[in-house]
């Protein structure tokens, strides 16, 4: 089986959707945030305020060497390293889970989990447009998520994935 990557920007649902496509389709599903956070027993605030941004990198791109065969629900910083595309691409597909901004900040208006989200609006708003960029060249398949339930994105990526 190929690797099915989910990338986008934090809260557009890549763990939320990735749970769904792990019961349609009954592979195993990983989320990178998760692995990493098993592997170092620590949180992802602690691994940022600690060690560092480009730590937290490092230990993404290793996720990334290591997990495969499986629903793979990305960091939203994932794009930043090249090397992760390239390993990506190499093993599955990229899926990138498009949402806006103002859903995103509805979804994420009470969240203290992801360092990266804990900035001004406009730095929001900055890192927002310069990601989206990235997730549109990247992807191999784009899905809209505004207005949908993650079963209906989840169908929406088996149809797609089956073109
Ligand atoms: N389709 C959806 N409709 C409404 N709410 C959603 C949807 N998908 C996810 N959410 C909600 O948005 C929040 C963020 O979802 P989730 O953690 O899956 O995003 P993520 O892309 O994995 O984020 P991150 O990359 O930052 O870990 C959660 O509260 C989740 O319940
Ligand atoms: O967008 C990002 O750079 C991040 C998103 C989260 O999933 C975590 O991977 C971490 O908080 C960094």
């Amino acid at each position: 089986m190929k690797t099915i990557y989910l990338i986008g920007f934090m809260g557009s649902g890549k763990t939320t959707v990735g749970k769904a496509l792990h019961e349609l389709l009954q592979l195993p599903f990983v989320d990178t945030d998760q692995w990493i956070e098993e592997i170092t027993g620590d949180s992802i605030p602690n691994i940022f305020q600690l060690s560092g941004e480009e730590a937290f990198r490092l230990l993404e791109l290793q996720a990334i060497q290591e997990l495969s065969k499986a629903i793979i629900a990305t960091g939203g910083g994932i794009v930043e390293k090249e090397d992760n595309i390239e390993m990506m691409k190499q093993k599955g597909i990229i899926i990138y889970l498009k949402t806006s901004l103002k859903e995103i900040s509805q979804r994420l208006q009470n969240d203290n989990s992801r360092p990266l989200w804990q900035t001004s609006i406009s730095q929001r708003e900055q890192l927002y447009q310069k990601r989206c960029h990235l997730y549109e060249k990247y992807a191999d398949k784009t899905i809209s998520t505004d207005e949908k339930t993650s079963y209906q994105i989840a169908q929406e990526i088996v149809q797609r994935i089956n073109e």
